[in-house]
This record gives C-alpha cells, sequence and structure tokens, in this order.
C-alpha cells in the first residue's frame, strides 16, 4: 500500500514558485475595465488632483486679516468685486477688504485665503457682503494637488484595482493602464460519477461542484479559467483532455482520483506523459491531504482532492498564493483579530483550515468554527471567512485571539 509522503503547505508554495516560475505578459486595458486586474507597472498621476485651487463650498472668498474680528454682532462689510464660475478660469485678485462670490467647487482667486459659507455672510446690494465669521488660513479651500499630486505613484506593480480606485484613476487622468495578462488555468473534474452541466441526476451520481467552485474561486483573483468535460476514471480520457488542457492553458487543475483508491488515475494519467514530475504527492493540511503537484511539459499541474470542501481549502491554502505571487501581489488576503469561540482540540502534524461564523457579542468579537464533512460544501460558501491552525499546535483554548482571514 502506498503512503503519502507529505510537506508542508510553505514547502509545497515553495517547490511550485521555485519549478514554475513563469513570467506573465502585460496588456493595456481601459480605467474602467480594471476591477479586480493586477497593476504590472507602477502607475504615476498624470496631473495634480484637484490642478487648481478651489472652494468646498457656496460662499465668498476673502484675506484673512480682512474678516479677522468679524461676528454675528460685528459684521464686517466688505467690496463685493464679482464671481467665479464653475468650470471656469478666476481671474480676480482680492485686495484688502474685497470679496468674491464662489460656488462649491469653483476656483479661488489666487491669492484667497479663505471662503466664508454664504450662511455667514449677508449680501447688501449688488457690491457689498457682510461677513460674519472669521477664517483661518485655507479654510474651505482645497489645494492644488491636495488629493493627489502630479507624478505621485499612486498604484504600485501588483496592486489589485478595486472598485473604488477605477474613481481615482478617473480623476488622475489615467484612461489605460498596464496590468497582468489573467492565468489561463484548466479545470478537470473526473470520476465516473460526476455528471455534466446538462445531465440530470441519475444513479448514484452527482452534480460536478468542483469545476465550478474552482471557476469562482480563480475568477476573483485575475484568472481566466476553461472547465472542460468531466473526464470518467478511465486513464485514456483523462490523459486525453489533460493533453488539450495542458496546451490550452497556463496551469491545469485536475480534481478527484488523487488519493490512494485503486481507481485514483491522476498520477498514472501524469506519469503517461514523456516530459512530466510528480513534485509532491499529499500536503500535510487537514483537509486536504491528498494533493498533488507535478509538472508536464513545464506546466503547473495540480491533483485535488475530491471531497469538494477539501478542494476549495487547497485553493486558498496554496493555488492562490501561488498565483497571487505570479501578480507580484502587494495584499494577499485580509485578515481580522477575533476570539475562539470554544476549545478546541487538534492532532498535531497537519495544518486545519476551519471555516468560520464572526458575530459580535458584548462588544467582543468572535469566530465560531463550524465543523463540517469534507464533503459537505454549503458552509464553506455562507461562513465569513476561515481560520488557519499551525501544523505544531495542538489546539485553541477558548477567548484565544486569532487570525481569521476573510472572504
Ligand atoms: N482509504 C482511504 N480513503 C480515503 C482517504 C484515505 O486516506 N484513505 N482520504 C480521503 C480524503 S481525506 C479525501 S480528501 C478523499 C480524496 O479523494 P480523491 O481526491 O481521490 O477524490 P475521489 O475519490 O474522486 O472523490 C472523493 C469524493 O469527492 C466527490 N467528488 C469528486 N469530484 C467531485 C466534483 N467535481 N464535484 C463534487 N464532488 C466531487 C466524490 O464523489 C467523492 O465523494 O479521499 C478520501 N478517501
Ligand atoms: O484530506 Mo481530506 O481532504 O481530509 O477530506
Amino acid at each position: 500500500m502506498k503512503l503519502f509522503d507529505v510537506v508542508s503547505t510553505k514547502e509545497a508554495l515553495n517547490v511550485m514558485k521555485e519549478n514554475f516560475s513563469f513570467k506573465l505578459s502585460e496588456e493595456k486595458v481601459s480605467f474602467f475595465n480594471s476591477v479586480n486586474r493586477y497593476v504590472s507597472q507602477d502607475i504615476e498621476s498624470e496631473i495634480n488632483v484637484p490642478h487648481f485651487r478651489k472652494s468646498l463650498v457656496d460662499g465668498y472668498a476673502v484675506l484673512a486679516k480682512d474678516v479677522f474680528l468679524a461676528s454675528e454682532s460685528n459684521p464686517v462689510p466688505l467690496n463685493l468685486i464679482g464671481e467665479s464660475y464653475m468650470g471656469e478660469i478666476c481671474n480676480k485678485i482680492l485686495d484688502s477688504e474685497e470679496a468674491v462670490y464662489v460656488p462649491t467647487g469653483g476656483m479661488v482667486p489666487v491669492n484667497a485665503e479663505g471662503v466664508v459659507m454664504i450662511e455667514y455672510a449677508e449680501k447688501l446690494g449688488e457690491d457689498t457682503v457682510l461677513i460674519e465669521k472669521g477664517v483661518s488660513l485655507n479654510d474651505n479651500i482645497v489645494e492644488i494637488g491636495e488629493d493627489i499630486k502630479e507624478k505621485e505613484r499612486i498604484y504600485e506593480k501588483g496592486h489589485l484595482i478595486n472598485e473604488r480606485d477605477i474613481g481615482v484613476l478617473a480623476g488622475a487622468n489615467i484612461n489605460s493602464i498596464p496590468v497582468y495578462k489573467k492565468v489561463v488555468v484548466g479545470i478537470i473534474s473526473t470520476g465516473d460519477e460526476i455528471l455534466d452541466l446538462d445531465e440530470g441526476i441519475r444513479d448514484a451520481k452527482i452534480k460536478d461542484i468542483n469545476s465550478y467552485m474552482l471557476y469562482g474561486q480563480l475568477s476573483k483573483i485575475s484568472c481566466e479559467p476553461i472547465i472542460y468535460p468531466p473526464a470518467k476514471d478511465n486513464l485514456e480520457e483523462i490523459i486525453e483532455l489533460m493533453d488539450k488542457a495542458i496546451n490550452e492553458c497556463d496551469m491545469v487543475l485536475i480534481s478527484g482520483g488523487s488519493s490512494v483508491g485503486k481507481k485514483d488515475e491522476t498520477i498514472r494519467a501524469i506519469e503517461s506523459f514523456e516530459n512530466s514530475k510528480v513534485l509532491i504527492e499529499g500536503i500535510a493540511i487537514k483537509p486536504g491531504k491528498p494533493t498533488i503537484v507535478a509538472s508536464v511539459n513545464d506546466k503547473l499541474i495540480l491533483g485535488l482532492p475530491g471531497h469538494p470542501l477539501s478542494c476549495g481549502f487547497v485553493v486558498e491554502a496554496i493555488v492562490k498564493p501561488f498565483i497571487l505571487s505570479l501578480f507580484n501581489a502587494k495584499k494577499d488576503n485580509r485578515i481580522i483579530l477575533c476570539e475562539f469561540a470554544y476549545n478546541y482540540h487538534k492532532s498535531k502534524g497537519r495544518e486545519e483550515y476551519i471555516a468560520v461564523d464572526i458575530k459580535e457579542e458584548s462588544g467582543k468579537i468572535i469566530c465560531v468554527p463550524i465543523f463540517a464533512k469534507s464533503s459537505v460544501i454549503k458552509h464553506f460558501a455562507n461562513c465569513d471567512g476561515y481560520l488557519k491552525i499551525d501544523r505544531e499546535l495542538e489546539g485553541i483554548h477558548k477567548g484565544e485571539i486569532v487570525k481569521v482571514n476573510l472572504f
């Protein structure tokens, strides 16, 4: 009987990085199509934002010394010398005891020192305004480049463009940005019991969960997943699909058939290729131990466990971190600190992944583990995040502060 020679997730990741350090090519995309893409070069702002001094409020641009003593009981009269119009250059220059009306977002006179809101002013006829409040320097004025400076590096190589960033790009006058091309990942589910999308439920056969879950997980991290039809536990069929996927994709994920059962054909299929090498046969993680890392024609092939929860966690544990390293990703996950809800004992030797719910209780943030068999998938989708318990630890105490990786 074959026993697994397991490695840690860290070792697995190192093996993947050492053996498959391919350089992703770049492409330019329009800024509004760049959400969820990884920037491939540092991005600098083309302009100062704002590129002119502007008012934050509707009010009167003034010199600070003129209104120093102004109050409701001691209004100061100023000469109103005109107004600034939205979107237009304001050429007015304030002299002593002068004011200019400026709308919110309008350009202020070049020497304006503050803007008094219209609520604290009263117009007397066309040429005079009574000011009822003083200003300190630059009150209600947004300086040139106060938001973003011209040539400022707004994004570093490896930054993941989020839904808010495209507003920043628009403001910084950037129409298109360089991003890494998506990683093309082939997905093959194997098993006599796996039905294709259009096949009805029959006998003891099941719908293909893994292909679609993998598709979802990978789409989120700038990949282009290609789902191949599920393969039966038939060596020739698996080899044929693998061959096609290896030619069409940057890397290939094969779910099911990675454990010790007599029908587990993934390893045999990998070894049938001339230029192939099985690098890892088992990772010290729970769930997800029967994971294979291999190389065929210099392409990365991963054999993932068939149980959906195990398959999903192996993606979190090694597939995502590997793909993110190709993008030089700056941040790979979002973490929060929580109190653990129970005493939990685990056996030493395997890094453990547990789905958790997060809730607030008496002002504390608590994480509640959801214990489920690896064939059960609903909770993996419903949970808030997951906990990674170190290989060497024997458990977690109730009330202990733990790091939760948020989905
Ligand atoms: N005697 C032993 N049996 C098993 C061991 C072991 O050490 N000794 N390990 C168990 C563990 S842990 C896991 S994980 C699984 C991994 O098995 P395989 O990767 O070989 O996967 P299969 O046997 O093909 O399938 C397992 C399970 O998952 C279902 N499955 C497979 N593909 C899909 C899919 N695309 N969508 C939904 N569900 C899928 C399959 O029907 C099985 O129920 O092995 C344990 N057994
Ligand atoms: O390694 Mo299995 O993935 O525990 O269910």
